[in-house]
């Protein structure tokens, strides 16, 4: 089985206009809540891949219940959420201009006994399940939680892929995760420096192997991805040609390319390729890759 973990899903307000002005009335030409949040993104992929997976996480009040309407309803996946008695799901406004800004809430508090609700599901967890943890947590939460989850769950041989940033990722590279997927930012950000070249990425990608991590993906927009695999090898590819659309969720599109593609052939090279491909796939269109879209570009993808 494979889970996803949202502890701060949101609803995304996607607003379009043709330019945008701070200090001023802007004007939309185009509107839009989807739900969002990256683990919810990768099962919403995933189901796309025809892969079946369960959502978890913390959804409250209206903003959670659309949330799960639209998970439910229109993408068909299945979900099991620990509802907050208190808040409301974030909703994050991602505005599309000249160029891209996102304003990305904090999110509810997440009460002890809802976290040992969450710990208590993951229980459930089995040899050679998946299990992706993704996303921001709220900052009432100390950020050593993802590892507290892998604590949990290490006397178990469950495939962890994380997806988060800073201290949230650097803290669980012992409990060696199946796969990281950081993006050239984060992955700069880790070591407070600027990280362009292919060579100073794969650099500072290997010392976060040597600290533990199995499999690195690193994104870089519209420059492509590199992977470092457990094998000791990288590759790179770089991005389909396309016309950039909307690129919230492509990081998430490439995680479930990834994971979908490991579990089919068992075979890093076509992971990747199936990474790459579901990633510009959501960048190039308005909501997150289909499977039709994803194999289009699927075809030319050489790596
Ligand atoms: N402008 C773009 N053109 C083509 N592909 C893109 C573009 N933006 C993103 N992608 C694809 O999606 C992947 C993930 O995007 P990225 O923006 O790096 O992730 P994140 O959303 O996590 O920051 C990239 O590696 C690339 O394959
Ligand atoms: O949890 P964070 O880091 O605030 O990110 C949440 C946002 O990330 C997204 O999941 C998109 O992620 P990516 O663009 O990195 O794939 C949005 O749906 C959501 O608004």
């Amino acid at each position: 089985m494979i889970y996803t973990v949202t502890f701060n899903p949101s609803l995304d307000y996607i607003a379009r206009l043709d330019s945008f002005q701070s200090g001023t009335i802007n004007r939309l030409n185009y509107e839009n809540f989807l739900c969002g949040g990256k683990g919810i993104n990768v099962s919403i992929v995933l189901k796309n891949l025809s892969m079946d997976s369960t959502a978890l996480g913390f959804t409250a009040g209206f903003t959670g219940k659309e949330i799960e309407r639209q998970l439910t309803d229109i993408f068909h996946c299945h979900c099991d959420f620990i509802h907050l008695n208190e808040g409301n799901t974030r909703i994050n406004v991602k505005i599309k201009a000249d160029n891209e800004t996102e304003i990305n809430g904090q999110g509810p508090d997440i009460s002890t006994n809802a976290l040992n609700a969450l710990f208590e599901k993951l229980s459930t967890l089995q040899d050679g399940d998946y299990l992706v943890l993704a996303g921001s947590i709220p900052n009432t939460l100390p950020n050593d939680i993802y590892e507290k989850i892998l604590k949990h769950l290490s006397d178990k041989k469950i495939n962890v892929i994380v997806d988060a940033e800073g201290k949230l990722l650097v803290n669980v590279l012992s409990y060696h995760p199946f796969l990281i997927k950081p993006n050239n930012h984060e992955l700069s950000g880790i070591f407070g420096k600027e990280l362009t070249t292919v060579e100073e990425l794969v650099e500072h990608a290997k010392l976060l192997q040597e600290k533990g991590a199995r499999n690195i993906l690193i994104s870089r927009g519209g420059d492509g991805a590199i992977l470092l695999t457990e094998k000791g090898d990288y590759m790179q590819c770089p991005a389909p040609k396309g016309i950039l659309i909307n690129s919230v969720g492509a990081g998430d599109s490439m995680v479930a390319g990834f994971v979908a593609g490991y579990i089919n052939t068992n075979d890093y090279k076509e992971a990747f390729r199936m990474g790459v491909a579901s990633g510009s796939a959501s960048a190039f269109s308005e909501n997150l890759a289909t499977k039709p879209e994803i194999d289009n570009l699927l075809k030319d993808i050489i790596i």
